[in-house]
């Protein structure tokens, strides 16, 4: 009987549980079948049993390729991007003086434009795409623009690439430049079903496990302001009738956007309202940003399961607000991290971690100085300690995907979306420990974790953190989707 070739991996795992908790697990055997799944995770399993274990499970030499993990390094969950706009990469780091809507007008919808050139897809999504993948992000939700065409390149590429991900064609027929609309709400239609079929023949999952698609539709209308009542009436049907199709909009960014939405639905009682008349608020939907709501949006997007992508970057640059993310987990609210790209400034979900601290810690400053635990919950008007930020990034993020039954955390059973992350080097010099202008107290790190694989919970929580606060790319040492390595310092 055929065997299928098992892939163990050994070493030290940080794995997110809850909202506040994660487990450091060292000496870790994981072992990952061929078609991409975890089959067993095995705790402190000293080097000299290694065979021993693999034995007990059935395994012999020939079944099994072991791959020991290096000094200072450690495996943990992909990043999980919950909202993102491929065509805007080309724009990261302009515009950064303007607000919203005239960001949109100046920067965005002029670069998105360029896309109605489909050999200017092709040129320029390769890099965009395996940009996110050296950041470590194994599944990403991104919006394309409003070009069918181009839309179905950015699938191919990250089809090829092999990275999970959501996709999405935007849908905008109003409000928006005479060079950048779609030319009536039936062709936007007819060019969104195109677009779903599309991504659905091309994703049948890998060849030996069909079931188990690495790229999904997701239904994109822009946001409230650029859609006619028309075009979200059509959507309002397809969506009905489609129930497993994501979708994904932006919602509360900016003062002056939920000013005006206010003005083109004044039947509704208020934003996440005029999402909800038209069928588009369920358990798989993405609201980007959320700054704004109301207290009954909150209300309203809990019931209704909704996931929403915290987008902290963009949210700073833009000059939008700050989103009180702790008040929404304290609700119960499903959370993500987006990159917000090029509202944001970076691909990099470390970057999102790093501004979703940053901006929580602005809310506790202002309402609760000391940061003392309060009354309204764990997280209201407190920073969010490193666990939620892990958690956020990862296993949150595949909840607001309505994916954490595959991705998000490594268990037995779900998908090997995994990274393996190597902060041996981790200093603004990209020099190793033990070059002589290496920060001392790294140093001491990385001496005291001369070999990590038995390190204690507190040297593994010091690597994550230093991770999360200070690496970038360069610490992306192997990302897996599916079992398979799709980039990494060490993929050539
Ligand atoms: O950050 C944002 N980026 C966008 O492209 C966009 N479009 C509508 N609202 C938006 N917000
Ligand atoms: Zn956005």
């Amino acid at each position: 009987m055929f065997t299928p070739t098992i892939t163990v991996y050994y070493g030290s795992l940080i794995n997110p549980t809850t909202l506040t908790s994660y487990e450091t697990i060292t000496g870790c055997l994981i072992a990952v079948n061929a078609h991409g799944n975890i089959d067993w995770i095995i705790h402190d399993v000293k080097d000299s049993s290694i065979q021993e274990t693999l034995l007990q499970k059935g395994l012999f030499d020939a079944d099994v390729t072991i791959v020991p993990l290096q000094e200072g390094q450690f495996i943990m969950p992909g990043f999980v991007d919950t909202h993102t706009h491929a065509p805007q990469v080309p724009n990261t780091g302009t515009g950064y003086q303007s607000e919203l809507l005239d960001w949109l007008e100046n920067f965005t919808f002029p670069m998105e434009a360029n896309f109605q050139d489909v050999d200017f897809a092709k040129q320029v999504y390769p890099s965009i795409i395996k940009k996110f993948i050296a950041s470590g992000t194994t599944t990403c939700c991104y919006y394309g623009t409003l070009h069918l065409e181009s839309n179905k390149v950015l699938a191919d590429i990250v089809h090829s690439l092999g990275q999970r991900a959501l996709i999405g064609k935007c849908n905008m027929d109003r409000n928006c430049p005479s060079y950048y609309i779609e030319p009536s709400s039936s062709r936007s239609i007819s060019d969104t079903q195109a677009f779903i079929s599309y991504v659905r023949s091309l994703a049948p999952g890998p060849s030996d496990n069909p079931g188990n698609p690495l790229i999904y539709p997701v239904v994109t209308p822009r946001f409230a302001i650029s859609c006619t009542n028309e075009l979200l009436s059509s959507l309002k049907t397809l969506v009905h009738l489609d129930t497993r199709l994501h979708i994904q909009t932006h919602i509360s960014e900016n003062l002056k956007e939920v000013e005006y939405t206010k003005e083109l639905y004044p039947d509704c009682e208020h934003y996440a309202g005029v999402y909800d008349s038209y069928g588009l608020l369920r358990n798989n939907t993405i609201l980007a940003h959320a700054i704004w709501l109301q207290e009954k949006e909150i209300d309203l997007v809990k019931e209704r399961e909704v996931g929403i992508s915290h987008c902290p970057t963009s949210n700073f640059n833009l000059r939008s607000g700050i989103a009180p993310i702790g008040k929404y987990l304290d609700r119960g609210v499903k959370i993500g991290l987006g990159t917000d790209v090029s509202g944001g400034f970076s691909a990099s979900m470390l970057v999102a971690m790093r501004n979703a601290s940053i901006a929580s810690t602005v809310v506790a400053l202002q309402n609760n100085p000391t940061n003392a635990p309060i009354k309204e919950g764990k997280f209201t008007n407190r920073q969010l300690p490193l666990a939620t930020l892990l958690y956020l990034a990862t296993k949150g993020g595949a909840e607001v995907c309505v994916l954490d039954q595959q991705i998000g955390s490594l268990e037995p059973g779900k998908s090997f979306d995994a990274l393996i992350v190597d902060v041996s080097n981790i200093s603004s010099t990209s020099k190793w420990p033990g070059d002589s202008d290496v920060d001392p107290a790294l140093r001491k790190i990385s001496t005291t974790t001369s070999s990590v694989r038995s390190s204690s919970r507190a040297i593994l929580e010091g690597l994550l953190e230093k991770f999360v606060f200070c690496g970038d790319d360069r610490n992306v040492f192997a990302v897996f989707v599916q079992g398979k390595l799709i980039g990494g310092t060490s993929y050539a």
